[in-house]
């Protein structure tokens, strides 16, 4: 299988008042194309500043990354255009509506405007926005934001999503929803890497799951796997088996 991001020997520490925090501590990893890859870890476990280097908007302390074998640190004008994002602080512009807010991410790519035309109703139906096309998304449920953020990150035709907890906060049938779309993506042979506090989810969907616990990548397999090394019936058990700690949500 070919990897589409390789990670070696990857650090990040910050400077928080005069004490140093380790906060991604020699994490090394590669994720394959057309996989979806999901990690685990209880909050503060370095998942989101792994994350943020992947996605070139932090600087390692060391180490290297390459996505598609570009370098993040050099190469980060060719990473951009083939890598969405939706963040776990959802960014929508509250004064545009639902249809602006993703035109406003087709302009910044530069896409053609039937292109963009055509993309926007495709998208708009399957997550099933089409009604709220002309609405400011002020008042938007957060179900309705996660969707409209992960179209507005698919806009370009990414080949690598990163999606930061795409279900936190949202109801199960919204999270259903969530699921489609993100293997709906998948089926196209793209690449998916979310991070996740939900173990269901991540046992039923991802074909590998990296835990990870203060900083260091603890365990790395397919959820079979890693429930037959771990002796767990179910990846809560995985998870407490290799993070120590109790799965909340
Ligand atoms: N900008 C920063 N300055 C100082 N410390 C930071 C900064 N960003 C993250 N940290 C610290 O780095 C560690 C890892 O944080 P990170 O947000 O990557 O964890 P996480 O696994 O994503 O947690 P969560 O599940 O809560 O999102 C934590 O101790 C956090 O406080």
């Amino acid at each position: 299988m070919e990897p589409i991001i390789e990670v070696k020997n990857l650090v990040k520490t910050f400077d928080s008042r005069g004490k140093k925090i380790t906060a991604v501590n020699d994490v090394s990893f590669n994720v394959f194309k057309g996989e979806i890859f999901g990690m685990i870890g209880p909050n503060g476990a370095g998942k989101s500043t792994t994350f943020s280097m992947l996605t070139t908007l932090t600087k390692p302390t060391s180490g290297s990354i390459k996505i598609a074998g570009f370098d993040v640190e050099k190469q980060d004008d060719k990473i951009r255009p083939i890598i969405g994002i939706v963040p776990q602080k959802l960014s929508l512009y509250p004064l545009l509506t639902t249809r602006e807010n993703l035109e406003f991410m087709g302009k910044l790519y530069n896409l053609p405007k039937k292109v963009m035309e055509e993309r926007i109703d495709y998208y708009l139906e399957l997550v099933g926005l089409e009604d709220s096309a002309d609405s400011f998304t002020e008042g938007f449920s957060g179900g309705m934001k996660q969707r409209l953020s992960v179209i507005c990150a698919m806009m370009h035709d990414p080949q690598i999503l990163f999606w930061d907890e795409p279900s936190t906060g949202l109801d199960p049938q919204t999270r259903q929803a969530i699921w489609k779309l993100a293997k709906k993506f998948n089926e196209d042979g793209k690449t998916l890497i979310f991070t996740t506090h939900y173990m269901e989810e991540a046992e039923n969907i991802c074909d590998r799951v990296a835990v990870m616990n203060s900083g260091k990548m603890v365990a790395l397999d397919k959820p079979e796997v890693l429930k037959k090394t771990s002796g767990s019936s179910n990846l809560e058990q995985v998870f407490m088996h290799f993070a120590g700690e109790e799965v909340y949500n």
